[in-house]
């Protein structure tokens, strides 16, 4: 049965949707060698949203290359619903929105689907279904040229959907585009999500992993250093942060500093100080009562500070990341499915 955003997938197949195993991937050679992939591990279920994190050059794309077949791994093994990525990607068990995925300009927005629908086998009576649930009927007859960035993306990923694939691969999906256009997108995404379709995506959107990936895989260094439900790496780095307005920020700060439950100290202005804390109920004692404070606000770590500790963490000398005997991360547990 095909999957549509109102019916239920098949029943499950035994094997991972993608399965990377101890998968290296290096560019050029002596002084100009680029280690992109190193070592990644990477098993995702059937009906997983998984967002794949990490700074410029983690390694993202080139993981997602290798899950496609586009690029052959150095060492270690890449399999797609059991097979060889190239083998699932011609059966049509695969969709991808690559970074570079081009349009022809002068085609209208139907025009296009019935084009590539035609390459796959099936496809074109999937045309009219998947032009609704990409949101583009009302768009059929605008040139693509006419189109905004998020119509243009909502197009790719209605080409993605056509050979009504076990998996899809988004490659910064929504890179460039404003926040309404953003929020359109990923409505037509979850919806996908929501009926089972296997979503793995990359982004820099910190704020797209919370909202849309019930697992987050943190990469940097071309390694896996964060595999978990998004809501598990979040809180590996503990504590609040805490805010208020207080006439002596400074003097506060500095003293604050070297306390051990204060994780970092900052006066954004002279006046309101930020601080990351573990015992937040303490200090925002301290703050009515002896700091004269006033708009305290106490709010969880968000995923960008977990993401920027993390890295951190990963990236540092110490830490591992550039040695091949670093200790790889905990694996997962099999991850959360879309709701
Ligand atoms: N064809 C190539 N030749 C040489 N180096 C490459 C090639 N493709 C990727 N790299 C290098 O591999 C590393 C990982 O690149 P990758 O594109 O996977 O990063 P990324 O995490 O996707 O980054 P971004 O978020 O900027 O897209 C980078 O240092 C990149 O310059």
């Amino acid at each position: 049965m095909e999957r549509t955003s109102d019916s239920l997938p098949p029943a499950a197949d035994a094997a991972p949707v993608l399965d990377l195993r101890g998968v290296h991937k290096s560019f050029g050679r002596g002084a100009h060698r680029v280690d992109a992939v190193r070592g990644v591990d990477l098993t995702v279920h059937r009906g997983d949203v998984v967002a794949l994190l990490g700074h410029n050059g983690a390694g993202k794309s080139v993981t997602l290359d290798m899950a496609l077949g586009l690029q052959a791994p150095a060492s270690g093994e890449v399999r797609v619903c059991g097979d060889r990525p190239s083998r699932a990607v011609s059966a049509g068990r695969v969709g991808a929105m690559l970074q570079s995925g081009a349009l022809l300009d002068d085609l209208r927005v139907a025009e296009t689907v019935r084009a590539v629908a035609s390459l796959h086998p099936g496809g074109r009576r999937r045309v009219g279904s998947v032009m609704d649930r990409a949101g583009l009927t009302p768009l059929a007859t605008r040139r693509v040229s006419r189109c905004s960035g998020g119509e243009k993306q909502r197009l790719r990923f209605a080409l993605a959907l056509l050979p009504d694939p076990d998996l899809m691969v988004l490659d910064e999906p929504t890179a460039g585009m404003d926040v309404s256009a953003r929020q359109e997108f990923w409505e037509v995404v979850s919806a996908e999500a929501q009926a089972g379709r296997t979503i793995v995506f990359a982004t820099h959107y910190l704020a797209e992993a919370e909202e849309y990936a019930p697992r987050t895989v943190l990469m940097a260094g071309g390694r896996v250093i964060a595999d978990d439900t998004t809501e598990a790496v979040r809180s590996r780095v503990p504590g609040r942060v805490l805010t208020c307005t207080t006439p002596d920020a400074g003097r506060l700060a500095q003293q604050l500093a070297g306390e051990p439950d204060v994780v970092d100290v900052r006066t954004p202005t002279p006046d309101r100080l930020e601080m990351r804390v573990t015992d937040s109920d303490r200090f925002a004692r301290l703050a009515l009562t002896e700091w004269r404070a006033t708009g305290l606000q106490i709010v969880p770590l968000g995923l960008d500070e977990a993401f920027a500790e993390l890295t951190r963490e990963a990236t540092d000398p110490h830490g591992g990341t550039d040695s091949d005997q670093s200790t790889p991360p905990a694996r997962p547990e099999p991850a959360a499915t879309a709701a």
